[in-house]
């Protein structure tokens, strides 16, 4: 059971978004324009999570590159993966079932709700904006919102100031380890969903205080 829940902040990748899609094309013509060996979507599944600069540099070194060659790449793949990301963004992906009714139950309970996501601030804005999840929100933080994203608890941190809302009252809701060890580093409890990606690793080997099958078994959580 979850006590004394006045405020919920959500994940979007692997949460609320099956973005694995769009991860694919957008990546996958990022790595063909540079003339790299794309990678299936197993492997991008590992790779997501840990922001856009991550995903790209991860995918560089997979495809034979070492970390010096991949660094080297990296502004000139950033502005190919944006220019794809921005054309792709929502084609591709699809709420998975229980977002909508989970999100509105909370809203119906009075729980101001924010988005925090390590996916850049701009692409997560017209992502919940595509798929109608944005009205949930009265805050939407990405990767490049803060000085440090996800494991630091500091976005956590400024979005439980910016919700009016004590981080021991204030729960996460994501899908991965990054997801939780913010929120535990943040004071947060921490509900993880079993559907997403948590870096290619089963989720309920994660510390977490609830885990739900679907986002709409929350409420029935709360005390
Ligand atoms: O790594 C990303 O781009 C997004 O990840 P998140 O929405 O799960 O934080
Ligand atoms: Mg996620």
């Amino acid at each position: 059971m979850l006590r004394g829940i006045r405020a919920a902040i959500v994940d979007l990748d692997g949460t609320m978004v099956d973005t694995l899609g769009d991860f694919d094309v957008t990546l996958n013509a990022t790595l063909r324009e540079l003339g790299r060996p794309v990678v299936v979507r197993a492997d991008i599944e590992r790779m997501v999570g840990k922001g856009s600069m991550h995903l790209i540099r991860s995918a560089l070194v997979h495809g034979g590159l070492d970390g010096a060659g991949a660094q080297e790449r990296l502004d000139e793949a950033w502005a190919i993966y944006q220019r794809h990301y921005a054309a792709t963004n929502g084609a591709h992906s699809e709420v998975y079932a229980g977002v909508d009714e989970g999100l509105r139950a909370l809203r119906e309970r009075g729980l101001p709700l924010a988005c925090v996501t390590n996916k850049p601030l701009a692409f997560a804005r017209e992502l919940l904006q595509a798929k109608g999840l944005a009205p949930f929100f009265s805050q939407v933080f990405g990767g490049d919102s803060f000085a440090r994203s996800k494991p630091d608890p500091l976005p956590l941190i400024e979005t439980c100031k910016a919700l009016g809302s004590e981080p021991p009252h204030t729960l996460m809701v994501g899908d991965s380890l990054n997801d939780a060890l913010a929120a535990r580093a943040a004071g947060c409890p921490v509900a993880l969903v079993t559907y997403g990606y948590n870096h290619g690793e089963p989720v309920r080997g994660v510390d977490a205080d609830a885990y739900l099958d679907r986002l709409d078994e929350l409420l029935a959580r709360l005390q």
